[in-house]
């Protein structure tokens, strides 16, 4: 909670403690509006008391301004804690999201961290409600210590000192049971959220794969999987309304009797006599008025207690949000460990990408070699065939390569960085992101309008047009055009490889990783597209099973499993300047 507090809350010039500044100043005048707005009806019995009809007007005014007052100040209060809730969620998902999205830290929480449920979720919904419930505390926290020490000095002075303490020591129990009512919620609440993330992440399954699911017309099979997960998260989310009701019972007994609390104080001066020389009118305005402080008092220690559900929550939700930084540093960490100079290239022959230095490395969680004491040199016009059998290691090959899984033991030094201009790899499942046809094309570059302008455009056009796509611009009405549609569902898996290589023409860089990238294309136009990445001067490395891939490599990489490999030189006499 400290940590994330200290990321809301950067320096004592930021914009939150600006904010808080605000509204502690805000709610503060709100308080000695409404000690005024609250004494008004001992003031009226006074008036009333004495037929003064002068007095009774001037009360009345004052009451239309002091409420007029009250209620200005009561939404500038709920407006300052919207703009702290934004501005709480904008810091924390920022925050998270540098640690999420910083060198590889995605990938290994998705794929190889089973210890941490839905990061999306928590990131997204998570941070969110944690801010939102910090805010609905924050403007009833924030005046507690100045409220209740001021109701506790007016308490003292009107009924002694057995109010404060009776009110005291009625919050201590009232605190001490909520604690122990609240323990079991925050454990339930955690794991609600987490079948709340499986919940969603089912639809969001059918969503993405709507059409393959309708082949198989698996509507049934879906519906009875969805309704399993919707059962357990409605049986967790009924345990914990279960162990809520308690709760609840502790806090509106509190509540009430809090109400009540304040006439058993109230009525102790006046049947020990400390009020007998008074009349009944000065009588009723003083248990008017000392009613309203007790009242006021218990109110604000009621208000602390019926906080306990928010606390709850926030601790529900802290805990999420506090376990996912923790895992991401300690990712972090090795990361840094793992790689120190964090994609910095080593130095080494400028004409080589890779060199594989007795190589053993093995899928997460298995014990078995995939590839056992591998060399191996990837060098510039020396084009690379990876074959082998299904699960024998071809696309981890390439995960060691890129430092997204680690070696068992050797070493890869590399020479080059991956990236749009130095390696590109492009995937078995093309990789399409969210946004217009040129942002798929110039994907991972950042950049929407390079600076090459109308001369970029032709180039992404040409492109287009080389690898069998250009029928797209047509249909997303332009390069620039936003389209509402999700690229998976509306490109066939060709069109989606042929875009791939619109992509890779368009960054050019000097080595491409095809991994079973001309898989859903025919033979010619896998020559095609092989030509023209041979004529822009990359150099291949390329995964697959077909056999018409031979003739434009160079060497071929064979795996056989068990961590066995074997290296075939495809044109007469190269063989030792790959090794
Ligand atoms: N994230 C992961 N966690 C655990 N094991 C994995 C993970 N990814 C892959 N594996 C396992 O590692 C082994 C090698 O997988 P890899 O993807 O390298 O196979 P491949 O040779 O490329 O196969 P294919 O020809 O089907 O593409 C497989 O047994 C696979 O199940």
């Amino acid at each position: 909670f400290c940590s994330i507090q200290g990321v809301l809350f950067p320096s004592w010039t930021s914009q939150s403690v600006l904010m808080f500044g605000t509204l502690l100043g805000v709610t503060l005048t709100e308080q000695l509006i409404i000690y005024q707005v609250g004494i008004l009806p001992s003031h009226f019995y006074n008036v009333l008391g004495d037929k003064d009809y002068s007095g009774f007007k001037s009360l009345v005014g004052k009451a239309m301004v002091l409420i007029l007052l009250n209620s200005t100040l009561k939404s500038i209060d709920q407006y300052i804690c919207g703009l702290m809730y934004l501005s709480w969620r904008k810091t924390l998902t920022e925050n998270l999201h540098s640690s999420y999205f910083q060198g590889r830290v995605y990938y290994t929480l998705n794929v190889l961290r089973e210890d941490i449920d839905n990061p999306d979720q928590r990131i997204s919904q998570d941070a969110e409600r944690l801010c939102k419930q910090m805010s609905t505390m924050v403007s009833r926290l924030i005046v507690s210590p100045f409220t209740l020490g001021y109701y506790t000095y007016h308490c003292f002075y009107s009924t002694g000192w057995i109010g404060p303490v009776s009110i005291f020591g009625y919050f201590v129990i009232g605190t001490f049971a909520n604690k122990i009512l609240m323990g079991p919620i925050v454990s339930t609440l955690f794991e609600q959220e987490k079948l709340e993330g499986d919940f969603r992440f089912k639809h969001m399954q059918i969503r993405v794969n709507a059409e393959s699911a309708a082949f198989y017309r698996a509507g049934k099979v879906e519906h009875m999987r969805t309704d399993r997960r919707l059962q357990t998260l409605l049986q967790t989310q009924k345990s914990l309304i279960n162990k809520e009701l308690w709760l609840y019972i502790g806090v509106n007994t509190f509540d009430y009797l809090g109400g009540f609390l304040s006439y058993i104080i109230i009525a102790i001066p006046i049947f020990t006599g400390v009020y007998d020389g008074l009349t009944p009118g000065e009588l009723s305005a003083l248990i008017s008025k000392n009613a309203f402080v007790c009242i006021y008092l218990i109110n604000g220690f009621t208000q602390l207690i019926d906080l306990s559900t928010t606390l709850s929550d926030v601790a529900g939700y802290t805990h999420r949000i506090g376990e996912l930084r923790e895992v991401m540093d300690d990712i972090l960490r090795k990361q840094c460990d793992y790689d120190p100079a964090d994609f910095n290239v080593h130095a080494g022959p400028v004409d080589t990408a890779f060199i594989l230095d007795h190589l053993s490395y093995k899928s997460p969680y298995s014990e078995n070699l995939l590839v056992e004491d591998l060399s191996l040199k990837i060098s510039q016009g020396t084009h690379l065939l990876v074959v082998g059998n299904t699960g024998t290691g071809k696309t981890s090959l390439l995960r060691v390569l890129n430092r997204l899984w680690e070696a068992d033991s050797g070493f890869v030094q590399m020479t080059t960085c991956f990236g749009p201009r130095g390696t590109l790899f492009l995937p078995q499942k093309p990789y399409l992101t969210d946004g217009t046809l040129r942002e798929q094309v110039i994907y991972p570059l950042k950049d929407i309008y390079p600076a090459s302008g109308s001369v970029d455009d032709d180039r992404i056009i040409k492109f287009l047009e080389l690898t069998g796509v250009s029928s797209l611009l047509k249909r997303t009405g332009g390069l620039d055009e936003n389209v509402d549609w999700n690229w998976y569902d509306v490109l066939s898996p060709g069109e989606m490889q042929r875009l791939s290589f619109a992509r890779l023409f368009y960054l050019q860089p000097k080595y491409a990783i095809l991994d079973e990238a001309t898989s859903a294309l025919t033979e010619e136009a896998e020559a095609q597209l092989y030509r023209m990445c041979k004529q822009l001067g990359m150099t291949l490395v390329s995964l697959g099973h077909r056999s018409s891939l031979e003739k434009y490599h160079d060497v071929q990489l064979k795996l056989c499993g068990g961590g066995l490999w074997e290296l075939t030189n495809l044109r007469r006499g190269t063989l030792s300047e790959a090794l």
